[in-house]
């Protein structure tokens, strides 16, 4: 019965504690027993391993008797909890009518609680906000409560104030979110859409696509149409989550569930298209979808050439279940075989960095992350590129456009200098400022987005002792003073160390790359001249000095094991060597330039 249907999620700024939470709910509904809580953990993590797919279960339907003695049907679903990821979070408010705002009582108000916030406000929620962690001696509930008060007008006396670790008052959330989130409308007898809000790859059946029923129904025997991907399919089955894959008969208007599609790859099946029957199609699709666009792009490459089968499998396993994940070989003179890849934003290159070592065990250098630039030509033409070496003679170029960020930064007020200096240090601009909350501060700027995606974050936590949190959307193109600057190994410039730079940063970006690779580059037989260029014009060079290195004067004596020991060891400290030119340099060198940090 659509009325005693509530579909929500829970929006919250990172470890505020919404796995927690969504966690607690399962076990007080009973849809998870006490006893499966750690076991089915345990069991997914299994699963993972053996597949190399992560299971997600970002929907859940849990049966709750409420206090009026009727029973609910309470669809949690699960948004991402990174702002990469802001229109996949988007998505899946779409697919529900109300949101718990959960805010950790020992932190109160962040950048992502207001960022979630207002993608929760643009999609018509009911908002209830939770304080939660209020078992902490540092809990702050009362001085919290007031400022969500203060921001929502909500009365501060009525909002739940509870442990989602023990679960102390989390069985008043389930009652507020009877008696507040309104069921969802929808027609049943009509034509059919669905909203894919998530999708996961599943090696048995196809893409799972998590849809919400908006109007009409879907049973495992209808023909199904993907309005935005024009295509047609015959799922396996339909299903809903409690919290494993259940299959049942049919998915009515209101209903959140799952297609087994079948689909080899969730490119196939995205998060925010349609689904309608191919039999009685819907003519408009419900509002929103968009191709997630990469705007951050690096190069990876295997440290041991033999790992790049390797790298590419797993590659490919994330792919499947991270449609916004784009990537392609490419080869570099000095790093040899690997992938240029594409991600959403830092912190989803950061999560595919960090997956790529942990789950699959990978050993990997990513080159210095660039965004794509709009070339604008002297003939009119437009190209876009998003690698350094693909950056046509400047003077072909008319003007480079670069994509600019909004930014916004989410602080105690102590560090407002701090702050104001380090933005504007990477050509920021401040816009405005607004104090949400006593002694806090959000301050908003706008900035390119290449100086954020090169330490800027960890700089700002730094800056902060970790208090500060931030956001960012893209704003527009906006042409700018770039100029590509290039190093020069003995007069052959070196591909992975090319970067876009502003013509300001050029000179000192070039003099620190030069002095970094004079210390790391062994002396040759030879002199070795190290040059960073800009505009055709060089604007750094040092020189390593020629060596004869004898590795036979150490061994004085006649014992000819020893000699061929060391001959040996030369041998295969050759093979990591990488030849530019004429010159051999240790694949160590480039990793140490790539990983030295900046500034
Ligand atoms: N003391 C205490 N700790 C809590 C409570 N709720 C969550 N935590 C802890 O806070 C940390 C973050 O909790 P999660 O539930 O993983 O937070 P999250 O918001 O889901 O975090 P992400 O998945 O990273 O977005 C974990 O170490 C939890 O054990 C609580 O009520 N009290």
């Amino acid at each position: 019965m659509i009325e005693r249907i509530r579909n929500f999620c829970i929006i919250a700024h990172i470890d505020h504690g919404k796995s927690t939470l969504a966690d607690r709910l399962l076990q007080l509904t009973g849809t998870v027993s006490d006893r499966d809580m750690t076991a089915q953990i345990l069991d997914s993590m299994d699963l993972e391993r053996e597949k190399g797919v992560t299971i997600k279960a970002s929907a859940v339907r849990m049966m709750y008797n409420a206090l009026d003695g009727l029973q609910y049907e309470l669809n949690l679903i699960d948004t991402p909890g990174h702002v990469d990821f802001s229109y996949e979070v988007s998505r899946a408010l779409a697919a529900c009518e109300g949101a718990l705002l959960v805010v950790d009582a020992t932190q109160g108000i962040e950048a992502q609680t207001l960022a979630n916030l207002y993608l929760a406000l643009d999609s018509n929620l009911v908002i209830i906000p939770v304080i939660n962690k209020i078992d902490l001696p540092s809990a702050r509930p009362d001085e919290i409560a007031q400022d969500l008060q203060n921001l929502l007008g909500f009365p501060a006396a009525d909002i739940p104030r509870i442990s989602a670790k023990d679960g102390t008052n989390v069985d008043q959330v389930l009652e507020i979110i009877v008696k507040k989130i309104p069921p969802p409308k929808g027609q049943i007898e009509t034509t059919t859409r669905a909203l894919i809000f998530d999708s996961h790859y599943d090696s048995y059946k196809g893409v799972i696509a998590y849809v919400r029923v908006s109007e009409g129904k879907i049973s495992g025997r209808d023909e199904l149409h993907l309005m935005a991907h024009k295509s047609n399919l015959k799922p396996v089955e339909v299903g809903i989550f409690v919290p494993t894959m259940k299959a049942i008969d049919l998915l009515e208007a209101g209903d959140v569930g799952y297609i087994a599609t079948g689909l080899k790859s969730v490119t196939e099946c995205r998060v925010g298209d349609t689904i309608t029957l191919t039999a009685n199609p819907a003519e408009v699709p419900l509002a929103g979808y968009r191709h997630p666009k990469p705007m951050v792009f690096a190069g990876i490459y295997p440290v041991e050439g033999e790992d790049y089968p390797e790298l590419k499998d797993a590659l490919e396993k994330l792919q499947l279940n991270d449609a916004s994940l784009i990537f392609e070989p490419e080869t570099s003179q000095a790093l040899n075989f690997g992938f240029r890849c594409g991600f959403l934003g830092l912190f989803h290159m950061e999560i595919i960095q960090e997956r790529l070592e942990r789950e699959y065990d990978l050993d990997i250098i990513v080159t210095a992350p660039s965004v794509e630039y709009e070339v604008h030509m002297r003939d009119g033409q437009v190209i876009v590129i998003d690698s350094p070496v693909q950056l046509p003679d400047e003077g072909l170029i008319e003007e480079i456009r670069e994509p600019w960020m909004n930014l916004e930064i989410f602080s105690p007020t102590d560090y407002y200098g701090t702050i104001m200096d380090l933005v504007t240090k990477r050509r920021g601009v401040f816009k405005e400022q607004d104090y949400p909350a006593p002694n806090r501060v959000q301050l908003v700027f706008e900035i390119p987005l290449s100086e954020i995606i090169v330490n800027f974050f960890d700089e700002l936590k730094s800056r902060t002792r970790g208090y500060a949190s931030m956001d960012y959307h893209f704003a527009d193109y906006r042409a700018g003073s770039l100029v590509k600057l290039e190093v020069l190994v003995n007069q052959d410039p070196v591909d992975a160390l090319a970067s876009i730079v502003h013509k300001d940063e050029a000179y000192h970006r070039g003099q620190s790359l030069v002095t970094k690779l004079k210390d790391l580059i062994p002396r040759q037989q030879f002199d070795v001249p190290i040059q960073a260029s800009s505009s055709g014009r060089i604007i750094s060079r040092a020189n390593i000095k020629a060596v004869r290195k004898d590795v036979l004067a150490k061994c004085y004596g006649g014992d000819i094991t020893r000699k061929n020991k060391l001959l040996d060891k030369q041998k295969k400290g050759k093979k990591r060597m990488k030849l530019i030119g004429k010159v051999e340099i240790p694949q160590a060198a480039f990793m140490a330039v790539l990983q030295l940090e900046e500034e």
